[in-house]
C-alpha cells in the first residue's frame, strides 16, 4: 500500500489549489474519517454501497461518452478499456463485495437512484456532452484521483485503525498499487492536456472540477444522512 503522499505539482494541482476548501470538504469528509476509524455506522456504508452500484452503471455510460468524444484511436482505446473495466470487472467485484455486506444482487437490481446519485452522475454526463474530452476527464477527476488521495490520506492519519476495521478492505483496495497506478496515469493525462490551456479555459474547467467535487461530497453526505 502507498504510505507516502508526493505533493502534486503539475497543472492539475492548480485545480485543487483553486478549490482547496471544497476539495478538503470532500476528501476529509466525516464519512471518510469515520471509515478510517472504523466507527462509521454500517447502515451508512451499506447505503453508500447500494447507491455506488447505480453510480458505477452511470459511469459505464460516462466512458461510453468518452469513446464518442474521442478524436484519436488512442483516446477511443482508453475510453473503451475503462468502459470494459467497469462493465466486465468492477461491477462484478462490487456485486461480490456487496454480497459480503449482506446485500444480494436482486436487492441491487431493485434500487432507485437517490438524488445525490442522480445529480452527480448526470452532471458528469452533461459536462462531457456539452464539453470536450478534457471537460469529461476533469469532471471525472474527483472520482478517480479523489479516491486515490482519500485512501492515501486515511493511511497517514493518527486516528486510522486498520485492525478489526470493517472497512479495511475498502481502504486497502483504493490504497493498493493497482488503483494508485490508475490514479497516476490519469493525473499524467490531465497534466499533459491542462498544461496547454490558457487561463480562461482553465477557469471554466475549474468550475467543472469544483461542481463535481461538491457532488462527490454530497455522495458521502447521502450515506450519513440515510444511516
Ligand atoms: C461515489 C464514488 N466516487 C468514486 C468512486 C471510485 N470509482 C468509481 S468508477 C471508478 C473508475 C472510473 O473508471 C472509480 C475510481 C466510487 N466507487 N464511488
Amino acid at each position: 500500500m502507498a504510505r507516502t503522499t508526493e505533493p502534486m505539482s503539475g497543472a492539475f494541482a492548480r485545480l485543487i489549489e483553486a478549490n482547496a476548501t471544497d476539495w478538503q470538504a470532500y476528501t476529509q469528509h466525516r464519512f471518510v474519517r469515520e471509515l478510517a476509524e472504523g466507527t462509521l455506522p454500517e447502515a451508512a456504508f451499506r447505503h453508500y454501497l447500494r447507491q455506488d452500484y447505480l453510480f458505477l452503471i452511470q459511469f459505464a455510460r460516462v466512458w461510453g461518452l468518452a469513446v464518442y468524444k474521442s478524436r484519436t484511436l488512442a483516446e477511443i482505446r482508453q475510453g473503451l478499456d475503462s468502459l470494459k473495466a467497469i462493465v466486465e470487472v468492477e461491477l462484478g467485484l462490487h456485486v461480490g463485495y456487496c454480497a459480503q455486506w449482506g446485500i444480494d444482487e436482486a436487492a441491487l437490481e431493485d434500487l432507485s437512484e437517490s438524488r445525490a446519485t442522480l445529480a452527480y452522475t448526470r452532471y458528469v454526463l452533461d459536462a462531457g456532452m456539452s464539453g470536450d474530452l478534457v471537460d469529461l476527464h476533469v469532471a471525472l477527476a474527483p472520482c478517480i484521483i479523489g479516491y486515490g488521495e482519500i485512501a492515501r490520506w486515511i493511511l497517514q492519519q493518527p486516528f486510522t485503525v486498520l485492525e478489526g476495521n470493517p472497512y479495511a478492505d475498502w481502504i486497502a483496495m483504493y490504497a493498493g498499487d493497482e488503483y494508485q497506478a490508475l490514479v497516476a496515469s490519469e493525473l499524467q493525462w490531465l497534466d499533459e492536456r491542462l498544461s496547454a490551456l490558457d487561463a480562461a479555459r482553465m477557469a471554466a474547467l475549474s468550475n467543472v472540477f469544483r461542481d463535481a467535487t461538491r457532488l462527490e461530497a454530497d455522495f458521502w453526505q447521502m450515506g450519513l444522512d440515510l444511516a
